[in-house]
């Protein structure tokens, strides 16, 4: 019988094994174990951290179909979390199906043509802030990416509605990173403000639906794909699929903004350099989907911060068969987590890992650099699918933003990031100081789907 080699790892408590540490600090904890046991670390029993490129790749892109995101889900078993007939949710066939439903609604020519309303409702934002007077701008931002992304997927503004999403997210937010979690039937006071918010957005989903259902109009969006499926969807499908759709699209694209202006907001000379782009590039008029190409510094901007700061910290894969993952083996059932905050910081494959340094994404080096040292979209065929339109989002907003202000860390404002479903930054207060160029206002277009 060959001998059978398990990874290095702390050994924790021997009851609670790591899970106290990581509970507490789990950025911290895992960039320790990193460094410390190397490219794969034993966390616990039937818990691995891939910390190499090539194994990240590996389970990410799963091409001997030994990993899966959802072990048993699909096989007579449903998600045990939130939206359990969402495709995020969903494994193997009917994940592929759903997947290959929705896709459409997702091609270049539709986030192009998005391009001109998101920086009509960015501009509509930008008017209320007031130079000088500082602003949270995580929720500003939040309801922001939440009118753009509704309008991508069902061309229809939520609105007055808005707090029950924003309600939920929190509510989301706060259950994941609890350390604790009880099954949600468990009537804590997390879980309680849990249902009672998903709940409530539910109603809202419902109504979103029948709305869009009394006004038939000839449209390729999320909901149209949806609403046209060949095998017709159940309205706890329609819900579920909406739901995860508009949180993971809203959220996530607000964090990586907020995270990029609180970067800047501390690295004058790549604000100076941003701004001088903006000047070439657009002179005083606003940017648009066309000039993405051009915006080459914008978009190293939204790249370094996402990082530095991704989204999307951590996520697994669950081995389904015994393997071997660089050198050591695999039982089946063991969890496999890779993590951007810990490989986007590794000094093995970025010089000076914790600065902020936006040009190094125009170097001739970031061609060359493997695929999975940078992956905030995640890899393989489960691949972030609104990928194009976040970048896209968070390149024009940012351009918007930048060529009216700088933006100023409020003084006495303490920013911490929080890992729950995604990295959150907590704490950040800008104050808005005008520009000297590029400050006029520019000529607002056309409001698609408004
Ligand atoms: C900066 C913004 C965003 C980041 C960092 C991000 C990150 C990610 C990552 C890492 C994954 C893969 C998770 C895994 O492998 O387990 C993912 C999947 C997904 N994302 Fe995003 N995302 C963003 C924006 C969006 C937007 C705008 C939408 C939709 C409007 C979206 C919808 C989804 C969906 C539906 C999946 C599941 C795909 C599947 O399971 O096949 N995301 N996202």
């Amino acid at each position: 019988m060959p001998q059978v080699r398990l990874p290095p790892g702390p050994r924790g408590h021997f009851i609670a094994g790591n899970l106290v540490e990581f509970s507490e600090d789990p950025l911290g904890f895992l960039t320790r174990c990193a460094r410390e046991y190397g490219d794969v670390v034993r966390l616990g029993k039937r818990n691995y951290l891939l910390n190499h490129p090539d194994l990240i790749e590996r389970v990410l892109v799963n091409g001997d179909g030994n990993f899966v995101k959802l072990a048993g889900v699909g096989q007579g078993r449903r998600h045990k979390g939130g939206f359990p007939e969402a495709m995020m949710n969903s494994e193997g066939e009917d994940w592929l199906r759903k997947r290959r439903l929705v896709q459409p609604a997702f091609h270049r020519k539709h986030v192009a043509a998005c391009g001109d309303t998101v920086v009509s409702l960015t501009e509509q934002r930008l008017r209320t802030w007031r130079p000088g007077e500082a602003r949270d701008v995580h929720s500003d931002v939040s309801a922001l990416a939440l009118d753009i992304v509704s309008r991508f997927l069902f061309h229809t503004p939520i609105d007055d509605e808005a707090r029950h999403v924003a309600a939920a997210v929190d509510a989301v937010m706060r259950h994941t990173d609890s350390p604790l979690r009880p099954p949600i039937w468990v009537p804590t006071p997390t879980n309680l403000r849990l249902r009672r918010a998903l709940g409530r957005l539910n109603v809202l989903l419902e109504t979103l639906v029948r709305r869009y259902r009394e006004q038939p109009a000839e449209r390729t969006d999320l909901l149209a794909l949806l609403l046209s499926s060949p095998v017709p969807l159940s309205e706890g499908q329609l819900r579920d699929e909406l739901a995860t759709m508009i949180m993971s699209g809203h959220e996530t694209t607000a964090d990586a903004l907020v995270w990029a202006w609180y970067l800047l907001a501390q690295h004058p000379d790549a604000e100076a350099r941003l701004g001088s782009e903006l000047d070439t590039v657009l002179g005083d008029r606003l940017p648009g989907a066309e000039d993405l190409p051009r915006l080459r510094y914008t978009e190293a901007v939204v790249k370094e911060a996402m990082r530095l700061y991704s989204p999307a910290w951590i996520t697994s894969r669950e081995a389904v068969r015994d393997c071997e993952l660089g050198g050591f083996h695999v039982p089946s059932g063991t969890m496999l987590a890779v993590s951007q905050w810990v490989t986007h910081r590794d000094a093995r494959y970025f010089d000076a890992p914790e600065s902020f340094r936006p040009e190094r994404w125009l170097s001739e080096d970031a061609q060359r650099m493997h695929r999975y040292v940078y992956f905030p979209f995640g890899g393989g065929p489960r691949f972030c699918i609104g990928s194009a339109l976040a970048m896209m989002e968070t390149v024009l907003i940012t351009a918007c933003v930048a060529r009216r202000f700088r933006l100023e860390l409020a003084p006495g404002c303490v920013v911490r990031p929080r890992p729950a479903l995604a990295l959150q930054p907590l704490g950040v207060r800008l104050i808005p100081r005008p520009r000297a160029r590029g400050g006029q206002e520019g000529e607002v277009r056309h409001v698609a789907g408004a």
